[in-house]
Parts: structure tokens; sequence; C-alpha cells
């Protein structure tokens, strides 16, 4: 038996709700195999972000280099990338392999407010590893550091910024609009030539530790099983839309999304 191969290039949560902990969760979930890359590590719980240890260059470098010269991959996800260093070597190793479907979560800070990208390191992310992308999620403070521009606060300013990312260089801009003050839970997709809204009902709970991890890690599994582009997206939407309506009450802050829960749906369909 053969599985599509997943690989995420991010941070670890300690916690298990988001990092590489929820991207390799997720690829189980979906029915790939999953490797990963760790960038540094987190001591991370639902309540919060208490230390952050970046690894050597070295050691991604060796990580990277172990995975892609044996195993390989159909698919990649980044996620925290922490450096400038970081990102560029992670650019150059996915050139150097040739790994094509890729999807860039520009992570830059927790939900709590710890900073897991370098403020310093926005221009390395937007000049070596975006043009590379097929797929960027960006939440809306993250399009908004990218792009240099005011936080979206509307459907028409999302499609704005929208169009400013798709000129940095990925084939697809999914703004996902989870921090919009109000509303639906609406997403942007946009390939240069159609914009799209994936609209979901905004779930009323507070455990969302991890979504956008989650999430990008789904559109990575799909498009490792050769899904295109925007049914990716779509099945990745309908997953993270389960995980947040099951989340689960864990520790004493924000818990994570349940990644059983879009199979479990599917099971009872
Ligand atoms: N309360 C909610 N109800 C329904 N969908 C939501 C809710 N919050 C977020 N989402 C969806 O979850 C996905 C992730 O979006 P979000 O904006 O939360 O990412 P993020 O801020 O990058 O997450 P993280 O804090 O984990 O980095 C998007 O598809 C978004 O629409
Ligand atoms: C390791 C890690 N990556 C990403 C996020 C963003 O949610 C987080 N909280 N922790």
């Amino acid at each position: 038996m053969t599985l599509a191969k997943a690989l995420t290039i991010a941070g670890s949560d300690s916690g298990g709700g988001a990092g590489i902990q929820a991207d390799l969760k997720t690829f189980q979930e979906l029915d790939t195999f999953g490797t990963s890359v760790i960038t540094a590590l987190t001591a991370q719980n639902t309540l919060g972000v208490h230390g952050v240890f970046p690894q050597t260059l070295e050691a991604v470098e060796a990580q990277l280099d172990a995975v892609l010269s044996d195993i390989g991959t159909d698919a990649a996800k980044t996620g925290m990338l922490f450096s400038a260093e970081i990102i560029t070597l992670v650019a150059r190793k996915l050139r150097q392999y040739e790994v094509k479907r890729l999807v860039v979560d520009p992570v830059m800070i927790a939900k709590g407010g710890a900073s897991l990208l370098q403020e310093e390191a926005v221009q390395a992310l937007i000049k070596e590893l975006l043009p590379q992308a097929m797929v960027i999620t960006p939440n809306l403070p993250e399009a908004a550091k990218i792009v240099g521009c005011e936080e979206p606060q509307t459907l028409a300013e999302m499609k704005e910024a929208a169009v400013k990312l798709h000129q940095l260089g990925p084939a697809y801009i999914v703004l996902k609009g989870g921090h919009l003050p109000s509303g639906p839970a609406i997403d942007l997709v946009y390939d240069g030539h159609e914009l799209h809204e994936l609209e979901t009902e905004r779930i009323a709970t507070k455990h969302t530790h991890g979504t956008g991890c989650t999430f990008a890690a789904a559109i990575a599994a799909e498009l490792a099983k050769e899904a295109a582009p925007l049914e990716a997206i779509q099945t990745a939407k309908a997953f993270i839309t389960a995980a947040i309506t099951h989340s689960l009450a864990i520790g004493g802050g924000i818990g994570p999304t349940n990644h059983a829960a879009y199979r479990r749906l599917a099971g009872e369909a």
C-alpha cells in the first residue's frame, strides 16, 4: 500500500493543539503519511507560550535532508519559521528538492500574543518563500504586516489585500477571516483571476488554539493527494469547521480544536 506524503516544517507545540503536533494529526486524519522538520521548540499550553527555543540552522538542514533525500514528499507546509536565517534555508532546500506543492502559513504571533517570527524576518518571508508558494494562508494581522497596510476590517478591504498579496508571487491566496470583528467566518480565495468566498457560521467557542495550523495542514494533505488547489482549500475549510465545532475544553485556557471530528462526522453520515 502507498500513501501520499506530506511534510510539515514548523515549530513544536508541547500542548499538542498547534504547530507540528496539529499538522501531523491532521495529516493522519486525511490519510497521508506525515513527516516533520522542527524549526523551534515551544514550551506551550492552553494558557500561552512559556518559552521559545529555536533550533540551529544545522539541525533544521539535517532534518530537511534526512526527509527529502530518502522519503521525499508530495506536498509541504511551513508554519512557525522564527528567523530570517531559517526562512532562507528552508526556501533554498525546497527549491533544491523541487517541492512544488507548498503551503506557506505565515505564522507570526500566537493567540496569547507571543512572537513566533522575528520582526526583521518578514522581508525574508516576502522575498524568498512567498514567490515559491502554491498557497498562502495569512490571517488578517499577518496580511497587514506582509502588505504594509492597516488590518482589513471588511470584506472589501480583504479583497484589496488579497490582490496585493497575489502580486507577491503565490499562485493562491487564502485570506482567513477568523479575526473579522463580527459576522460569519469568511475566507477569501484569490488565484489572480477569480475571487471565491468560503463562508461558514462563526462558531461560538473560545477553544480555537491551532485553527490556522490545522487549516493549512489540511490544505497540504489534500494537495499531497493531488487535489486541485481550490478543491483542497474547500475540503480543508470543512475539516477546520468540524474541528472547531467539536473543539476540546482541555486545559485552563484556549483549548485545541478536535482533529478527529471531520473523520468521525464523515463516518456517521
Ligand atoms: N469561531 C470560528 N468559527 C468558524 N470558523 C472559524 C472560527 N475562527 C476561525 N475560523 C476559521 O478557521 C480557519 C483559521 O482561521 P484563523 O483566522 O483563526 O487562523 P489563525 O489566526 O491563523 O489561527 P492561529 O491563531 O492558530 O494562528 C479559517 O478558515 C477561519 O475562517
Ligand atoms: C508552534 C506553534 N506554531 C504556530 C502557532 C500559531 O497558532 C502556535 N501557537 N504554536
